[in-house]
């Protein structure tokens, strides 16, 4: 049993009222005492969640500066959830206390114990960070975000940082894969899901270059990374950030980065033919979203906007595909995608997983990866097939919640649980369409649809229909040219964004203005990954359970989330009572 006993207690001054103040090895806690001496009300800080001591009376913004050092006060930074700004998720902000000592010799105390407190039970926390910032991301604020919130935080912290503000796309992930990483404790991307999918390539390639592993052999388990990726959200969607914190806000985020959360993050890797394609995180998808992808390259000068746009644009297009999808499923004793359960911060499902990953101490992790974990098992079971026409193929490892749906693609997925979730949608007449787009902006069950029928699953093909193959000249000419970099194989974003744009026109997507009034329909989509489109239709997906880990800790239990109501009527039951049934 964990012992923690009282390290220091004394009376302090805040302003001009009396506290009783403790600290255990746990927790820092001041009590308002009034004048008989009876306790007030408390406050209680984890240590875990203190981000800086400083002597004297201290303030962090414009700049860090000492307000009024007296030698016998010292500030406490910690985090304080702020539950305005979001339903969905907490929102942290800074919180300071300045506290007064009787005696110079009493502060002196308190600032050594709380230091010594620190290091001993935040020992995850980074010393030194990476930190790319694309300045042409979301609303193009990547690097005053990052000067005027987070660089003060960092700096308060002790955190030293080097920053590389990127003059081209995969600037990041390059740096990652060649250049020396020695005593950098994790990377850090200021920027949307295109250059967090950078740090993604970079740390996932370099861990499995390091451990001798082809990315290219979709039957390996491949390495889990121990390098940490941290995301300041500055983009346009910014899922990933949405989905692992519950907000976008960049001073929470940084935050989290500060105290060294670790959340652990399923990942899928995209296989064409024996070659590795990319990875992703949130969205695998054809049909729908591919096109909207396609679509709102030609619009990025309207920023965040041109989702919307070309979201409308495409959905008045009225396009379904002809596909073959084959998936194979995931235990569904485990979970399901419709037990109406959420994915939060300490998620059971998730901790499960983590027990069936690494069933040994911390130490075994990596050797036990490599040999045992449950993805050795990922190619047994029945593969199930299903052949028609799709409005939408979508495959996400995790729910890809984001601004414009809250809950979102798959709302009861989980971060870590080594599944993902394919979500097929027929095709539809154009109203059944709308409703199910419209219900991921509402608590309404897009999956309650005649037309819709989603699988948790461990790897998923998708092929043309006989007959509809690709042509395999194209397919080899559209690798060369655009798809991946000559060292390695590695996929390249900005290559194959203009040459699939252009080939997208080639297949009869010149324009969706004008798709609606043409009659001959493009036969085929592209892929969307995670905002790049993919230089290939046929491809093969592979979930790789936790395979990295990013500063975050899910989304905490205190935010209101909506959830949707269970099948017996609840609301908010967040799967319990289904699953007690
Ligand atoms: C009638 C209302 C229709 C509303 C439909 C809402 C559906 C939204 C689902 C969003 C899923 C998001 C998955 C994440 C994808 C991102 O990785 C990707 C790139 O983001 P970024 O780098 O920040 O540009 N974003 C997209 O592909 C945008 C999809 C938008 C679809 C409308
Ligand atoms: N300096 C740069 N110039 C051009 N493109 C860049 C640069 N840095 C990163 N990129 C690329 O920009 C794309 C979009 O970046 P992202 O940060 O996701 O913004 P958004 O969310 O607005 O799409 C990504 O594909 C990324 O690789
Ligand atoms: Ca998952």
């Amino acid at each position: 049993m964990d012992i923690d006993p009282v390290r220091l207690e004394s009376s302090l001054w805040v302003g001009k009222k009396r506290y009783r103040a403790a600290l255990t090895g746990w927790h820092l806690n001041w009590t308002e005492l009034d004048k008989k001496n009876r306790d007030k009300k408390t406050v209680s800080v984890p240590v875990s969640e203190v981000i800086g001591v400083e002597e004297g009376r201290v303030q962090v913004l414009p700049q860090m500066s000492v307000a009024e050092d007296t030698d016998r006060e010292f500030t406490v930074f910690y985090v304080k959830r702020s539950s305005s700004g979001s339903p969905y998720g907490l929102l942290w902000r800074l919180g300071r206390t300045q506290f007064c000592c009787p005696s110079r010799d009493l502060r002196d105390q308190w600032m050594t114990q709380l230091r010594i407190a620190l290091k001993t039970h935040s020992p995850s926390r980074p010393h030194r960070l990476l930190v790319f910032i694309n300045p042409f991301g979301g609303k193009k604020q990547g690097r005053q975000i990052y000067h005027s919130l987070v660089a003060p935080l960092f700096e308060l912290a002790g955190i030293s940082s080097h920053v590389v503000v990127t003059e081209r796309a995969n600037q990041a992930r390059d740096h990652i894969l060649k250049k020396d990483l020695t005593g950098f404790d994790g990377v850090v991307c200021v920027g949307g899901d295109g250059i967090f999918s950078e740090l993604l390539h970079g740390v996932i390639g370099r861990t499995q270059q390091e451990a001798g592993l082809s990315e290219h052999d979709p039957s390996i388990t491949l390495q889990s990374c121990d390098l940490h990726i941290g995301i300041i959200p500055a983009g346009s969607t910014d899922c990933v950030c949405f989905a692992t914190v519950g907000v976008n806000d960049p001073v929470t985020s940084a935050l989290h980065i500060i105290i060294g959360d670790s959340q652990p993050l399923d990942v899928c890797s995209v296989h064409h033919c024996s070659s590795l394609v990319r990875y992703s995180v949130s969205l695998v998808g054809y049909g729908f979203y591919g096109d909207v992808l396609a679509e709102s390259e030609r619009h990025r000068w309207m920023g965040p906007l041109r989702y919307d746009y070309s979201g409308a644009m495409v959905y008045l297009s009225n396009r379904s595909y002809a596909g073959v999808i084959q998936y194979l499923p995931a235990d569904s004793q485990l979970s399901s995608p419709r037990d109406n359960t959420r994915c939060l911060s300490g998620c059971s499902v998730c901790s499960k997983g983590t027990e069936r990953l690494f069933p040994h101490s911390p130490g075994a992790r990596s050797l036990y990866s490599s040999h045992f974990s449950q993805f050795s098992s990922d190619t047994e079971g029945e593969w199930v097939s299903v052949e028609g026409r799709f409005r939408a193929v979508s495959l996400t490892c995790m729910s890809s919640s984001c601004p414009r749906s809250p809950l979102g693609l798959s709302p009861s997925a989980h971060l870590a649980d080594g599944t993902g979730d394919l979500i097929i949608v027929r095709d539809t007449h154009p109203l059944g369409f709308l409703t199910f787009l419209h219900r991921h902006t509402s608590t309404q069950d897009q999956f309650d649809l005649p037309f819709v029928d989603v699988h948790r699953v461990k790897a998923v093909r998708f092929s043309l229909p006989t007959g509809e193959e690709e042509d395999r000249d194209e397919e080899r000419e559209r690798v060369n040219d655009g798809g991946m970099t000559e060292e390695g194989k590695r996929p390249s974003r900005s290559g194959s964004h203009k040459h699939l744009v252009e080939r997208g026109e080639e297949r009869g997507q010149k324009d969706f203005l004008c798709g609606l009034c043409c009659s001959k329909a493009p036969t085929v989509s592209v892929w969307n990954c995670d905002g790049e489109i993919l230089p290939h239709t046929e491809i093969s997906c592979k979930v790789h359970g936790q395979l990295v880990r990013l500063y975050a800790r899910g989304i905490e239990n205190g935010s209101a989330t909506p959830t949707r109501k269970c099948q017996d009527g609840h609301r908010n039951c967040k799967g319990r009572c289904v699953l007690n049934n």
